[in-house]
């Protein structure tokens, strides 16, 4: 069967987007796997299903790129945002549900500005501090980005004996540059390989930052693919409500897939 897809990226962070409203798509960890291949396939980090939801304007359904239902992503989520405002379904403010829970976003212009979920408490070592934002993020600082040795690294600590047990991390690498101001690379459990942006990891990486140095929101995050700003309310020891995502995410590309 030939089954349109779509293609878009957030601060490169890639997804092939399927409308299955109708509830057609054949979903196997094989198949998903197959499309996001990036010799094999159509190549992405993630494969997103669009379904109808009652009492929402849309259902974000998140593949990484291995095929296993993934936590949530909040670059995804900024796509999804944006093919849900292409396909006419929400004219500037939408709510849809994902797999943690409820999520508001605006669409202005190229930004889409994407609620995230609270984070009820931030583990705070010396090393590296770890939260879900959705997902679950390690977050540690180097002094120098481009020295980071984040496949390596990343991957030990995602399948350590620490974290790997427990399903294991994605893992953030840090390095301020200013006040307000990061860089951030992320290795990323699902795709296991660094990415070139990761959403739910961008905003951990500014809850830590805050955490460390007390600076107020928002902060601009940079990733290889582009430019971020995480925005937060703190609402005790280790809590943020209010958390806002907010970048570009863009239509590169349409096609039918063969499965
Ligand atoms: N790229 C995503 C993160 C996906 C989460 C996934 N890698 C996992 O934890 O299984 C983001 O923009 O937030």
């Amino acid at each position: 069967m030939n089954i349109p897809f779509y293609k878009y990226q957030g601060t490169g962070n890639d997804f092939v987007m399927v409308d299955d409203r109708n509830l057609q798509f054949p979903v196997s960890k094989e198949l998903i796997a197959s499309i996001c291949h990036r010799r094999f396939g159509v190549g992405a980090d993630g494969l997103i299903l669009l379904q109808n939801a009652e009492g929402y304007d849309f259902r974000m359904v998140y593949f990484n790129a291995d095929g296993g239902e993934g936590s949530m992503c909040g670059n995804g989520g900024r796509c999804v945002v944006r093919f849900a405002n292409d396909l006419g379904l929400f004219d500037g403010n939408t709510k849809f549900i994902a797999v943690d829970g409820e999520h508001e976003a605006t669409v202005t212009g190229e930004v889409i500005r994407l609620k995230m979920s609270n984070v009820n408490g931030v583990e705070q070592y010396e090393e590296y501090d770890f939260m879900n934002t959705g997902s679950p993020h390690y977050v540690t600082y180097v002094d120098d980005i481009h020295e980071a040795d984040v496949v390596n690294i990343g991957s030990e600590i995602r399948y350590g004996s620490v974290y790997g047990p427990k399903g294991g991390t994605n893992v953030n690498f840090v390095e301020v540059i200013e006040d307000n101001h990061l860089s951030v690379r992320t290795y990323e459990r699902g795709v296991e390989d660094e990415t070139f942006s990761c959403g739910t990891g961008v905003t951990a990486c500014a809850l830590s930052a805050h955490l460390r140095k007390g600076w107020p929101s928002p902060v601009t995050v940079e990733t290889i693919g582009g430019t971020l700003a995480v925005e937060y309310q703190e609402t005790g020891e280790g809590q943020f409500k209010d958390i806002y995502l907010i970048g570009p995410a863009v239509r590169v590309f349409e096609g039918s897939l063969n499965v």
